[in-house]
Protein backbone atom coordinates (compact mmCIF):
# COMPACT_ATOMS: atom_id res chain seq x y z
CA UNK A 1 0.00 0.00 0.00
CA UNK A 2 1.38 3.53 -1.03
CA UNK A 3 2.34 5.38 2.33
CA UNK A 4 0.08 8.66 2.72
CA UNK A 5 1.29 11.83 1.03
CA UNK A 6 1.25 14.38 3.40
CA UNK A 7 -1.01 16.90 2.23
CA UNK A 8 0.92 20.70 2.02
CA UNK A 9 -1.08 23.79 3.62
CA UNK A 10 -2.81 25.23 0.56
CA UNK A 11 -1.13 28.86 -0.15
CA UNK A 12 -2.96 29.10 -3.41
CA UNK A 13 -3.25 32.65 -3.22
CA UNK A 14 -0.64 33.39 -1.12
CA UNK A 15 2.28 34.84 -3.88
CA UNK A 16 0.04 37.47 -4.55
CA UNK A 17 -0.37 40.96 -2.85
CA UNK A 18 -3.52 40.94 -0.44
CA UNK A 19 -6.38 42.38 -1.66
CA UNK A 20 -6.84 44.28 1.73
CA UNK A 21 -4.28 45.39 4.71
CA UNK A 22 -7.17 44.59 7.00
CA UNK A 23 -10.14 42.97 6.74
CA UNK A 24 -12.82 42.98 9.47
CA UNK A 25 -15.77 40.60 9.30
CA UNK A 26 -18.37 41.24 11.22
CA UNK A 27 -20.49 38.15 12.36
CA UNK A 28 -18.50 35.09 11.94
CA UNK A 29 -20.67 32.77 11.96
CA UNK A 30 -21.25 30.10 8.51
CA UNK A 31 -20.37 32.43 6.46
CA UNK A 32 -18.19 35.15 7.77
CA UNK A 33 -16.01 32.13 9.47
CA UNK A 34 -15.71 30.80 5.96
CA UNK A 35 -13.95 34.12 5.24
CA UNK A 36 -11.84 34.14 7.64
CA UNK A 37 -10.58 30.76 7.19
CA UNK A 38 -10.12 31.62 3.49
CA UNK A 39 -8.16 34.21 4.37
CA UNK A 40 -5.95 31.94 6.87
CA UNK A 41 -5.83 28.73 4.75
CA UNK A 42 -5.12 30.03 0.82
CA UNK A 43 -3.75 33.77 1.42
CA UNK A 44 -4.78 36.99 -0.90
CA UNK A 45 -7.20 37.97 0.77
CA UNK A 46 -6.13 40.47 4.19
CA UNK A 47 -2.52 40.68 5.93
CA UNK A 48 -4.47 41.35 9.04
CA UNK A 49 -8.14 39.83 10.08
CA UNK A 50 -10.31 40.89 12.73
CA UNK A 51 -13.26 39.34 13.83
CA UNK A 52 -16.06 41.11 15.70
CA UNK A 53 -19.69 39.75 17.30
CA UNK A 54 -22.31 40.94 19.51
CA UNK A 55 -21.90 37.14 21.36
CA UNK A 56 -19.29 36.49 23.56
CA UNK A 57 -19.27 33.17 23.54
CA UNK A 58 -18.84 33.00 19.31
CA UNK A 59 -15.93 36.06 20.11
CA UNK A 60 -14.37 32.48 22.53
CA UNK A 61 -15.09 30.49 19.99
CA UNK A 62 -13.25 32.34 17.26
CA UNK A 63 -10.22 32.72 19.60
CA UNK A 64 -10.31 29.25 20.14
CA UNK A 65 -10.53 28.05 16.35
CA UNK A 66 -7.33 30.63 15.71
CA UNK A 67 -9.48 31.98 12.59
CA UNK A 68 -8.76 35.25 13.03
CA UNK A 69 -5.45 37.69 13.83
CA UNK A 70 -7.89 39.63 16.28
CA UNK A 71 -11.10 39.26 17.73
CA UNK A 72 -13.24 42.05 19.26
CA UNK A 73 -16.95 42.35 20.88
CA UNK A 74 -16.19 46.15 19.59
CA UNK A 75 -17.92 46.43 16.26
CA UNK A 76 -16.59 49.86 15.79
CA UNK A 77 -13.58 50.14 18.24
CA UNK A 78 -12.62 47.39 14.99
CA UNK A 79 -14.13 49.15 12.22
CA UNK A 80 -11.25 52.02 12.89
CA UNK A 81 -8.51 49.51 11.80
CA UNK A 82 -10.06 48.47 9.28
CA UNK A 83 -9.62 49.01 4.81
CA UNK A 84 -12.92 46.83 4.05
CA UNK A 85 -15.50 45.88 6.86
CA UNK A 86 -17.67 43.06 5.90
CA UNK A 87 -20.88 42.56 7.36
CA UNK A 88 -22.15 38.95 7.60
CA UNK A 89 -25.24 39.63 10.46
CA UNK A 90 -28.53 38.36 9.40
CA UNK A 91 -30.08 41.08 7.27
CA UNK A 92 -32.38 42.69 9.67
CA UNK A 93 -29.27 43.51 11.77
CA UNK A 94 -27.35 44.94 8.78
CA UNK A 95 -28.51 48.47 9.41
CA UNK A 96 -28.04 48.77 13.24
CA UNK A 97 -24.81 47.46 12.66
CA UNK A 98 -23.83 49.56 9.55
CA UNK A 99 -24.46 52.60 11.94
CA UNK A 100 -22.30 51.98 14.58
CA UNK A 101 -19.41 51.21 12.42
CA UNK A 102 -19.65 53.33 9.45
CA UNK A 103 -18.67 56.53 11.66
CA UNK A 104 -15.73 54.93 12.60
CA UNK A 105 -14.38 53.91 9.55
CA UNK A 106 -11.16 55.44 7.85
CA UNK A 107 -12.00 57.49 4.74
CA UNK A 108 -11.51 55.60 1.73
CA UNK A 109 -12.30 52.02 3.37
CA UNK A 110 -14.80 49.53 2.23
CA UNK A 111 -18.02 48.59 3.67
CA UNK A 112 -19.48 45.59 2.24
CA UNK A 113 -21.67 42.93 3.61
CA UNK A 114 -23.15 39.40 1.90
CA UNK A 115 -26.88 39.72 2.95
CA UNK A 116 -29.46 37.65 1.26
CA UNK A 117 -31.89 40.27 0.15
CA UNK A 118 -30.65 43.26 -1.16
CA UNK A 119 -33.02 45.87 -1.66
CA UNK A 120 -34.10 46.31 2.07
CA UNK A 121 -30.32 45.64 3.02
CA UNK A 122 -29.27 48.52 0.89
CA UNK A 123 -32.05 51.42 2.05
CA UNK A 124 -31.37 50.17 5.41
CA UNK A 125 -27.84 51.06 5.25
CA UNK A 126 -28.23 53.93 2.52
CA UNK A 127 -28.83 56.62 6.11
CA UNK A 128 -25.54 55.87 7.55
CA UNK A 129 -23.22 56.05 4.21
CA UNK A 130 -20.39 58.34 4.03
CA UNK A 131 -19.52 59.76 0.93
CA UNK A 132 -15.87 58.86 1.70
CA UNK A 133 -16.74 55.13 2.35
CA UNK A 134 -17.64 52.95 -0.85
CA UNK A 135 -20.24 50.48 -0.07
CA UNK A 136 -20.24 47.47 -2.53
CA UNK A 137 -23.66 44.96 -1.50
CA UNK A 138 -22.54 40.97 -2.31
CA UNK A 139 -24.12 37.68 -1.96
CA UNK A 140 -22.62 34.77 -2.07
CA UNK A 141 -24.62 32.02 -3.20
CA UNK A 142 -23.75 29.60 -1.18
CA UNK A 143 -24.47 28.42 2.03
CA UNK A 144 -25.86 25.33 4.32
CA UNK A 145 -28.45 24.58 6.76
CA UNK A 146 -25.54 25.29 9.77
CA UNK A 147 -25.05 28.59 11.40
CA UNK A 148 -22.38 29.38 13.67
CA UNK A 149 -18.54 30.27 13.60
CA UNK A 150 -18.14 25.59 13.60
CA UNK A 151 -20.15 25.35 10.51
CA UNK A 152 -17.55 27.47 8.04
CA UNK A 153 -14.74 25.77 5.87
CA UNK A 154 -12.27 27.61 3.91
CA UNK A 155 -13.82 25.91 0.35
CA UNK A 156 -17.66 26.91 0.60
CA UNK A 157 -17.39 29.72 -1.90
CA UNK A 158 -15.55 27.51 -4.49
CA UNK A 159 -17.56 27.11 -8.03
CA UNK A 160 -20.51 29.11 -6.25
CA UNK A 161 -21.80 32.37 -7.88
CA UNK A 162 -21.18 35.33 -5.91
CA UNK A 163 -23.72 38.16 -6.80
CA UNK A 164 -22.52 42.22 -6.73
CA UNK A 165 -25.68 44.72 -6.77
CA UNK A 166 -23.20 47.89 -7.07
CA UNK A 167 -24.81 51.59 -6.86
CA UNK A 168 -24.67 53.89 -9.35
CA UNK A 169 -21.51 56.36 -8.28
CA UNK A 170 -19.66 53.91 -6.63
CA UNK A 171 -15.86 54.30 -7.21
CA UNK A 172 -14.89 51.19 -9.47
CA UNK A 173 -11.98 50.90 -7.70
CA UNK A 174 -13.73 49.77 -4.33
CA UNK A 175 -16.52 47.23 -6.51
CA UNK A 176 -13.42 45.63 -8.47
CA UNK A 177 -11.94 45.04 -5.02
CA UNK A 178 -14.79 43.03 -3.62
CA UNK A 179 -15.10 41.26 -6.93
CA UNK A 180 -11.09 40.53 -6.14
CA UNK A 181 -11.72 38.97 -2.55
CA UNK A 182 -14.54 36.89 -3.72
CA UNK A 183 -12.67 35.38 -7.52
CA UNK A 184 -10.04 34.45 -4.64
CA UNK A 185 -12.54 32.81 -2.11
CA UNK A 186 -12.85 30.31 -5.89
CA UNK A 187 -16.59 32.36 -6.24
CA UNK A 188 -17.75 33.26 -9.96
CA UNK A 189 -18.86 36.76 -10.11
CA UNK A 190 -22.43 38.45 -11.88
CA UNK A 191 -23.57 42.22 -11.32
CA UNK A 192 -27.47 42.88 -11.34
CA UNK A 193 -29.50 45.51 -9.96
CA UNK A 194 -30.79 44.72 -6.30
CA UNK A 195 -34.53 44.61 -7.56
CA UNK A 196 -33.39 41.70 -9.61
CA UNK A 197 -31.71 40.15 -7.31
CA UNK A 198 -34.44 40.26 -4.99
CA UNK A 199 -36.82 38.16 -7.48
CA UNK A 200 -34.28 35.39 -8.80
CA UNK A 201 -33.56 35.01 -4.69
CA UNK A 202 -36.75 34.65 -4.19
CA UNK A 203 -37.35 31.88 -6.55
CA UNK A 204 -34.44 30.09 -5.98
CA UNK A 205 -33.63 30.52 -2.77
CA UNK A 206 -36.33 32.01 -0.50
CA UNK A 207 -39.14 30.35 -2.23
CA UNK A 208 -37.34 26.47 -1.72
CA UNK A 209 -36.75 27.58 2.01
CA UNK A 210 -40.69 28.61 2.49
CA UNK A 211 -42.06 25.25 1.28
CA UNK A 212 -39.54 23.14 2.98
CA UNK A 213 -40.30 24.92 6.08
CA UNK A 214 -43.93 24.51 5.68
CA UNK A 215 -44.04 20.63 4.27
CA UNK A 216 -41.97 20.09 7.33
CA UNK A 217 -44.67 21.54 9.54
CA UNK A 218 -47.48 19.86 7.19
CA UNK A 219 -46.33 16.33 7.97
CA UNK A 220 -45.65 17.21 11.66
CA UNK A 221 -48.95 18.91 11.96
CA UNK A 222 -50.75 15.62 10.56
CA UNK A 223 -48.20 13.40 12.16
CA UNK A 224 -49.98 14.58 15.17
CA UNK A 225 -53.58 14.80 14.37
CA UNK A 226 -53.12 11.23 13.76
CA UNK A 227 -51.18 10.21 16.12
CA UNK A 228 -49.30 8.39 13.61
CA UNK A 229 -45.59 7.63 12.66
CA UNK A 230 -45.50 9.14 9.68
CA UNK A 231 -41.99 11.05 9.73
CA UNK A 232 -40.40 8.11 10.60
CA UNK A 233 -41.51 6.26 7.56
CA UNK A 234 -40.03 9.86 5.82
CA UNK A 235 -38.95 8.72 2.02
CA UNK A 236 -35.82 10.35 0.66
CA UNK A 237 -37.60 13.21 -1.09
CA UNK A 238 -38.58 14.55 2.24
CA UNK A 239 -35.34 13.84 4.00
CA UNK A 240 -33.97 16.42 1.28
CA UNK A 241 -36.82 18.97 2.57
CA UNK A 242 -35.39 18.37 6.00
CA UNK A 243 -32.22 19.13 5.30
CA UNK A 244 -33.21 22.94 4.07
CA UNK A 245 -36.11 23.60 6.92
CA UNK A 246 -33.03 22.66 9.49
CA UNK A 247 -31.94 26.23 8.45
CA UNK A 248 -31.47 29.02 11.14
CA UNK A 249 -34.82 30.72 12.35
CA UNK A 250 -34.30 34.21 13.03
CA UNK A 251 -31.85 34.46 9.50
CA UNK A 252 -35.09 32.81 7.85
CA UNK A 253 -37.67 35.07 9.13
CA UNK A 254 -35.37 38.36 8.49
CA UNK A 255 -34.96 37.05 4.77
CA UNK A 256 -38.92 36.28 4.54
CA UNK A 257 -40.00 39.76 6.15
CA UNK A 258 -37.33 41.63 4.26
CA UNK A 259 -37.39 40.58 0.67
CA UNK A 260 -42.03 40.13 1.17
CA UNK A 261 -42.93 41.56 -2.34
CA UNK A 262 -40.76 39.42 -4.09
CA UNK A 263 -41.58 36.03 -2.05
CA UNK A 264 -44.90 36.66 -2.06
CA UNK A 265 -45.30 37.26 -5.99
CA UNK A 266 -43.28 34.55 -6.80
CA UNK A 267 -45.51 32.24 -3.68
CA UNK A 268 -48.58 33.56 -5.90
CA UNK A 269 -47.09 32.31 -9.12
CA UNK A 270 -46.09 28.62 -7.54
CA UNK A 271 -49.66 28.45 -5.95
CA UNK A 272 -50.75 28.59 -9.63
CA UNK A 273 -48.63 25.90 -11.20
CA UNK A 274 -49.15 23.98 -7.93
CA UNK A 275 -53.17 24.17 -8.79
CA UNK A 276 -52.29 23.65 -12.37
CA UNK A 277 -50.67 20.48 -11.08
CA UNK A 278 -53.58 19.55 -9.01
CA UNK A 279 -55.94 19.92 -11.96
CA UNK A 280 -53.65 17.75 -14.38
CA UNK A 281 -53.85 15.25 -11.53
CA UNK A 282 -57.60 15.08 -11.19
CA UNK A 283 -58.38 15.16 -14.81
CA UNK A 284 -55.54 12.21 -15.73
CA UNK A 285 -54.09 14.77 -17.98
CA UNK A 286 -50.94 13.09 -18.36
CA UNK A 287 -48.88 15.30 -20.96
CA UNK A 288 -48.91 17.80 -18.71
CA UNK A 289 -47.44 15.85 -15.79
CA UNK A 290 -44.97 14.21 -17.55
CA UNK A 291 -43.89 18.19 -19.11
CA UNK A 292 -43.35 19.40 -15.64
CA UNK A 293 -41.08 16.04 -14.29
CA UNK A 294 -38.93 16.63 -17.19
CA UNK A 295 -38.56 19.58 -16.86
CA UNK A 296 -37.51 19.23 -13.12
CA UNK A 297 -35.18 16.28 -14.70
CA UNK A 298 -33.53 19.01 -17.27
CA UNK A 299 -33.11 21.45 -14.48
CA UNK A 300 -31.23 19.22 -12.38
CA UNK A 301 -29.08 17.66 -15.22
CA UNK A 302 -27.78 21.45 -16.12
CA UNK A 303 -26.63 22.24 -12.67
CA UNK A 304 -24.68 18.92 -12.54
CA UNK A 305 -23.38 20.08 -15.86
CA UNK A 306 -22.53 22.83 -14.22
CA UNK A 307 -21.39 21.77 -11.35
CA UNK A 308 -23.78 23.62 -9.42
CA UNK A 309 -25.27 20.41 -7.42
N1 LIG B 1 -26.38 30.72 5.81
C1 LIG B 1 -26.26 30.79 4.50
O1 LIG B 1 -26.30 29.74 3.86
C2 LIG B 1 -26.05 32.12 3.84
C3 LIG B 1 -26.25 33.30 4.53
N2 LIG B 1 -26.07 34.51 3.91
C4 LIG B 1 -26.26 35.75 4.66
O2 LIG B 1 -25.12 35.90 5.46
C5 LIG B 1 -25.44 36.51 6.70
C6 LIG B 1 -24.91 35.64 7.82
O3 LIG B 1 -25.49 34.36 7.75
P1 LIG B 1 -24.82 33.12 8.52
O4 LIG B 1 -23.35 33.20 8.44
O5 LIG B 1 -25.54 31.93 8.06
O6 LIG B 1 -25.29 33.46 10.01
P2 LIG B 1 -24.74 32.85 11.40
O7 LIG B 1 -25.93 32.81 12.30
O8 LIG B 1 -23.94 31.64 11.21
O9 LIG B 1 -23.78 34.03 11.90
C7 LIG B 1 -24.23 35.33 12.17
C8 LIG B 1 -23.37 35.91 13.28
O10 LIG B 1 -23.72 37.29 13.42
C9 LIG B 1 -23.67 37.58 14.81
N3 LIG B 1 -24.44 38.80 15.04
C10 LIG B 1 -25.78 38.95 15.04
N4 LIG B 1 -26.10 40.24 15.29
C11 LIG B 1 -24.93 40.90 15.45
C12 LIG B 1 -24.59 42.25 15.75
N5 LIG B 1 -25.56 43.17 15.92
N6 LIG B 1 -23.28 42.59 15.86
C13 LIG B 1 -22.30 41.66 15.70
N7 LIG B 1 -22.56 40.35 15.43
C14 LIG B 1 -23.86 40.00 15.31
C15 LIG B 1 -24.23 36.35 15.48
O11 LIG B 1 -23.86 36.29 16.85
C16 LIG B 1 -23.59 35.24 14.65
O12 LIG B 1 -22.35 34.84 15.19
C17 LIG B 1 -26.94 36.72 6.70
O13 LIG B 1 -27.22 38.05 6.31
C18 LIG B 1 -27.43 35.76 5.63
O14 LIG B 1 -28.61 36.23 5.02
C19 LIG B 1 -25.63 34.61 2.62
C20 LIG B 1 -25.40 33.47 1.89
C21 LIG B 1 -25.62 32.14 2.44
O1 LIG C 1 -28.31 25.34 2.27
C1 LIG C 1 -28.90 25.70 1.25
O2 LIG C 1 -29.52 24.90 0.53
C2 LIG C 1 -28.88 27.11 0.81
O3 LIG C 1 -29.66 27.48 -0.03
C3 LIG C 1 -27.88 28.01 1.44
C4 LIG C 1 -28.11 29.45 1.20
C5 LIG C 1 -28.87 30.17 2.11
C6 LIG C 1 -29.05 31.52 1.95
C7 LIG C 1 -28.50 32.16 0.86
O4 LIG C 1 -28.68 33.48 0.72
C8 LIG C 1 -27.73 31.47 -0.06
C9 LIG C 1 -27.53 30.11 0.13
Amino acid sequence: MTPATPVPAVTENAALPPVFDTLVVVGPGLIGSSVLRRAKERGGLARHVIAVDIDPAVCARVAELGIADEVMEDAAQAAAKADCVMLCVPVGAMGPVAASVIPAMKPGAILTEVGSTKVSVIEAIKPFLRPDVPYVPAHPMAGTEFSGPDAGFATLFEDRWCLLTPLEGTPSAAVEAIRTLWERCGARLRDMTPAHHDRVCAIVSHLPHLLAFTICGTADDLADETRSEVLDFAASGFRDFTRIAASDPIMWRDIFLLNREALLEMLARFMEDAQAMARAIRWGDEDYIVDRIERGRKIRKSLIENRQA
